[in-house]
């Protein structure tokens, strides 16, 4: 006999990001990665901004659900009086019990998991703050699980605000309610994920003029010739 054990030792799952800024599609593109890779038979779990659940563990799950009711439930007046170093390492806690309670077991089960919302977005956000120190931002997260494949949703803010109409004022990094104040934010947040783009190997796709459609399927075509993940 040779040591394969198959049946106990199952392939890892892979996991799968979609990164961009507010509008570029990543949710929508997200949630059809999800069903189109359960549809082909494959176990894939979707994890998004209010994903609480720890597999069979109600009390963990318990837990978590006030952890995410911390970071992101929280009004106005007590997200201003508690600053912007509280709630960096706030969410800091936030993707590392995401990431050891949720993604780390499905992976090790074999699942894949489908990343919605990833941390890369805050540490665009966090470089534009002068307040917070870049260096500190990356180090709170660069214990999280390396994605196996990441996209990047390339759109321009002022095409992304089309698409979205309305945002809401964490969309302007609080600096206002006039779509230029969503625009001025929002490229600034997307030159920061340019600039951490030539670094990752990030797979990256000017979206402008694709409908969701052309989307999905440049990303299917990317999932079986990267990950060998037919759908
Ligand atoms: C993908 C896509 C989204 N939309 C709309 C749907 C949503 O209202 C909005 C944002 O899409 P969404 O997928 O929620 O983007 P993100 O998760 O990156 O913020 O844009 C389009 O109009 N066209 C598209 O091709």
């Amino acid at each position: 006999m040779t040591n394969a054990a198959p049946f106990f030792n199952p392939t890892r799952g892979r996991e799968i990001t979609v990164v961009g800024i507010d509008g570029a599609g990543k949710s929508t593109l997200a949630a059809r990665l999800h069903q189109a890779l359960t549809e082909a038979g494959h176990e894939t779990i979707l994890i998004g901004k209010h994903s609480t659940e720890v597999p069979m563990d109600p009390e963990l799950s318990a837990y978590v659900d006030q952890l995410n009711a911390l970071v992101y439930r929280r009004d106005a007046r007590i997200a201003q009086a508690c600053g912007d170093h509280y709630w960096l390492l706030a969410l800091a806690a936030w993707y590392t019990l995401q990431d050891k309670l949720v993604i780390q077991p499905a992976l090790a089960a074999g699942t894949h998991v489908i990343l919605d919302n990833a941390h890369h977005k805050i540490l665009a956000r966090y470089a534009v703050n002068p307040d917070v120190s870049t260096s500190l931002a990356e180090q709170v997260f660069a214990h999280l699980t390396e994605p196996d494949l990441v996209f990047f949703l390339r759109i321009s803010a002022r095409d992304a605000l089309a698409r979205k109409g309305e945002f809401s004022s964490l969309e302007t990094g609080h600096s206002g309610g006039a779509d230029e104040d969503f625009i001025r934010y929002q490229d600034v947040v997307l030159a920061k994920l340019r600039e951490h783009e030539q670094r990752s190997g990030w797979l990256s796709m000017d979206v402008t003029d694709m409908d969701r459609d052309a989307v999905f399927k440049t990303a299917a075509d990317a999932l079986a010739d990267r990950l060998q993940l037919a759908i």
